[in-house]
């Protein structure tokens, strides 16, 4: 018996995109996969995200999923908020794409060689803060919308360069307008950054269980359990200047025998203000990191950010909390 499963999507090209990768794995000869788009706040609002407020992207989407419009939800996992939908089930989390930032400057240059001066745009506070911190001069620029205007502000001159995700440009086939890939040593993601969330109605057992065995991926899960698990134990969200990445490393056990461990390395701004603006101060940033079992992520995840808050990373409640 063939089953149509509808899943809803914000109508970007980037979220189109997205979606598309968890239909494919979804659809076979039993399932036949629906698309609906879903509009969103923050599809129609151009204004900083700091004032729309937290969930612009996926709670309308999310309604829609409880509400019986679609049966699943797909979502870029670094958009949602830390706290969990009672009414949904987060059922799948696929394979995770290169989760780091990139430049995408003028003339193929790198960060180092943009000119102290240089006009880079970017509306995260996450950004901000690194890039600051990074003592180039840098004249960082708030900037927001699809992933094409931003890159235009470059082709058109009006910015030297922006910072985007990796995962964006990859999933939009647009790899080769990257000038740098930043090293997460300088510029660490947002947690959960390159991941997709999957989600079901938290009573919808057959679809669950049809999300677990065909699109989700262990090793993405744990890696990103950890890095929620520190943003969350912060009391941030996704507009925070937080970042996380959790990567599976290979370490030696007692017996010399090679083993697989989760290593998590965390950022915080220590001097974020309640307006979210960090532009034109000078940034002091908390690092953390450590390493701990595969199979304990949220603990691993809630060690490195109690060090973060030791370190005083304690003042990043923000306008969305
Ligand atoms: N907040 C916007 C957003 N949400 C997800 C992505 C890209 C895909 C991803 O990081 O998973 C982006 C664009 C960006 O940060 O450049």
């Amino acid at each position: 018996m063939t089953r149509t499963i509808r899943i809803g999507t914000r109508g970007s090209t980037l979220a189109l995109a997205q979606t598309a990768t968890v239909a494919e794995q979804l659809e076979s000869d039993d399932v036949k996969v629906e698309l609906v788009t879903v509009e969103t706040p923050g599809d129609r609002s151009s204004a900083p995200i700091a004032e729309i407020g937290i969930g612009v992207f996926t709670s309308a989407l999310r309604d829609a999923l409880a509400d019986g419009t679609v049966d699943v939800a797909v979502h870029s996992y670094k958009d949602l908020p830390t706290k969990p939908d009672p009414r949904l089930s987060l059922a799948a989390v696929p394979p995770r794409v290169d989760p780091r930032d990139a430049l995408v400057a003028r003339d193929g240059l790198t960060l180092g060689e943009l000119p102290p001066g240089s006009r880079v745009g970017t509306g995260a506070p996450r950004r901000v803060a690194q890039l600051q911190a990074l003592g180039l001069g840098l004249e960082i620029v708030p900037i927001r919308g699809n992933v094409d205007t931003r890159i235009r502000k470059v082709t058109d001159g009006e910015l030297d360069a922006v910072v985007l995700a990796r995962a964006g440009l990859a999933r939009l086939g647009r790899l080769g307008e990257i000038t740098e890939v930043l090293d997460p040593i300088q510029v660490l993601p947002a947690p959960a950054q390159g991941a997709l969330a999957v989600e079901c109605r938290v009573d919808d057992v057959d679809t669950e269980h049809l999300l677990q065995s065909v699109v989700d991926d262990e090793a993405t899960r744990v890696a990103v359990a950890a890095e929620r698990a520190l943003l969350a134990a912060l009391e941030a969200g996704c507009n925070a200047p937080v970042g996380a990445l959790a990567d599976v490393v290979e370490d030696l056990d007692s017996d010399d025998r090679v083993v697989q461990r989760l290593s998590l390395r965390g950022v915080a701004a220590a001097n974020w203000t309640a307006d979210g603006d960090l532009s034109g101060t000078a940034v002091d940033l908390l690092r953390a990191s450590a390493t701990g079992d595969l199979t304990e992520g949220e603990q691993l995840g809630r060690a490195v950010a109690a060090e973060l808050l030791e370190l005083g990373a304690g003042v990043l409640s923000g306008p969305e909390q």
